[in-house]
């Protein structure tokens, strides 16, 4: 940090005294911070707003690195992103009965299973009620959200798409296609030295970054977009955050068999366990958030046209969540208003952003509310193909917590590097037999290659679960 200081135009006393998670404290819209990258070069960070801080770093990476995440998304196969579902109050307080009765009017022939036209119907009745409705299949948030319901409203919202409906508005919350590259497992060395580049970006300390989430790829096509959206969620004691839930769940599993019975002691350990394991593989927003306290966002490709990420209402001092329906029109909509707020952050290859989603509370230094005016979206594309990574930073308003996920984390990566290295060594040892016996050498290579490949998805599947 004294480092960054002496090198730019900015005084110390920008950072806030006594804090434990640094955040850059900005003088004025515009300014220049000047940072060094992993390998001592200088990045020029320019100040594009100050509530919430959100900086511009161009070439932040170099055009073969834009290019690599871009590949790597492709080999790894993108996915439809599905969309963020506001939810109606009812859905969301997790009270069974109301669910179950929203449900059973959703499901007129009484089948337990919502077909597409189910889905529509239902789902529009629900939209009037709401500004804008959607769903994410990341972050999935209906208890009565299915498999089959799931699949249905994508099915649904594509043909929606496809055939230009004018009348489509809520259920477009998010079209892009989406893969995640683990740059913790991933033997990549791009997806290592972007990690570096992050932490020395934020200087958020290593082990937070690198305990994070995966790198976020997505892809928009012409009529892509995202709407406005909060990429975090506000502080809720009663909900544990995502990212470290395997700690939470940990910690229940300590204090629960403390007190149990002794003669109980075996049973109640096994069922912990299945409740963990359920727990800790399906994110579940009746009892889990997203705690993202900054974004890191990569413009991985130029955008013939269209494609801006717009902050709707960033440097809005009036603005407030709580004022949202105030506002003159809506501010969800990008599609119709993407010029019509504070910030327009035009794409740029190589170009990154970063802003932060969370302030820093000033009693415990530490992780506190979320910025209401870090609401932001990706706006229209209208010609050509936006590519973008999000490298979200993960931080549980727990500092406790926080300390226990990352102890956790690197055991686990020690335990991962260990069983790599103990794999390649016996992938070694197979080739080195097969290459003595065998007359077909040219085959071998190519079958290691894939097997690790396939071993790589899972371990990559393995930790997502555990984020
Ligand atoms: O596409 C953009 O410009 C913004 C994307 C975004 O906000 C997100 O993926 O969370
Ligand atoms: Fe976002």
């Amino acid at each position: 940090e004294d480092e960054l200081f002496e090198s730019n135009n900015c005084n110390a006393d920008d950072e806030s005294h006594g804090s434990l998670l640094f955040q850059y404290n900005p003088v004025g819209k515009g300014v220049v911070h000047y940072v060094t990258d992993e390998a001592g070069r200088e990045m020029e960070m320019v100040t594009l707003a100050m509530d919430p801080p959100i900086f511009e770093i161009l070439n932040f990476l170099t055009d073969e690195e834009c290019d690599h995440v871009v590949d790597l998304a492709l080999q790894n196969g993108l996915e439809p992103s599905g969309v963020v579902m506001e939810l109606l109050p009812s859905l969301s307080s997790g009270n069974e009965d109301e669910i179950q009765e929203i449900f059973s009017q959703l499901d007129v022939d009484e089948d337990t299973f919502l077909n597409p036209t189910e889905c529509a119907d239902g789902l529009m009745d629900i939209a009037e009620d709401i500004p804008f409705l959607t769903v994410d299949i990341d972050t999935v948030d209906l208890l009565i959200w299915t498999a089959d319901m799931e699949k249905s409203v994508n099915e649904w919202v594509k043909k929606k798409i496809a055939s230009n409906d004018t009348s489509f508005q809520f259920s477009n919350t998010r079209v892009s296609d989406q893969a995640w590259l683990d740059q913790t497992w991933e033997e990549d060395e791009i997806l290592q030295r972007l990690h570096e580049r992050v932490i020395k970006l934020t200087q958020l300390p290593r082990d937070i970054v690198i305990s994070s989430e995966s790198l976020q790829v997505v892809r928009y096509k012409p009529g892509g977009h995202y709407h406005a959206h909060f990429d975090s969620c506000e502080l809720d004691d009663t909900l544990v955050c995502s990212h470290s839930q395997a700690i939470s769940l940990e910690d229940d599993d300590v204090a629960d068999e403390n007190d149990e019975e002794e003669e109980n002691e075996e049973e109640e350990e096994e069922e912990d366990d299945d409740e963990m394991e359920e727990n800790v593989s399906d994110f579940d927003s009746r009892t889990s958030r997203l705690c993202r306290y900054a974004t890191v966002l990569f413009y991985l490709s130029d955008v013939e046209d269209g494609g801006e990420t717009a902050f709707p209402v960033a440097d809005n001092g009036s603005f407030s969540y709580e004022g949202l329906e105030e506002m003159p029109y809506d501010v969800y909509d990008l599609s119709n208003h993407c010029y019509d707020g504070n910030l327009v952050v035009k794409p740029k290859k190589g170009k990154a952003i970063f802003w932060y989603n969370h302030m820093v509370n000033e009693t415990t230094g530490w992780m506190g509310d979320v910025h209401d005016a870090s609401l932001h979206g990706g706006c229209d594309v209208r010609k050509g193909e936006k590519w973008i990574a999000n490298n979200w930073i993960n931080i549980d308003d727990s500092l406790k917590k926080q300390v226990k996920y990352q102890e956790h984390f690197k055991r686990e990566l020690e335990i991962g590097k260990e069983e790599e290295a103990k794999r390649r060594l016996a992938d070694t040892q197979e080739e080195d037999n097969e290459d003595e016996h065998s007359q077909l050498e040219s085959k071998f290579p190519e079958t290691g290659e894939s097997q690790e490949a396939e071993e790589g998805e899972e371990a990559e599947e393995g930790t997502k679960d555990e984020l």
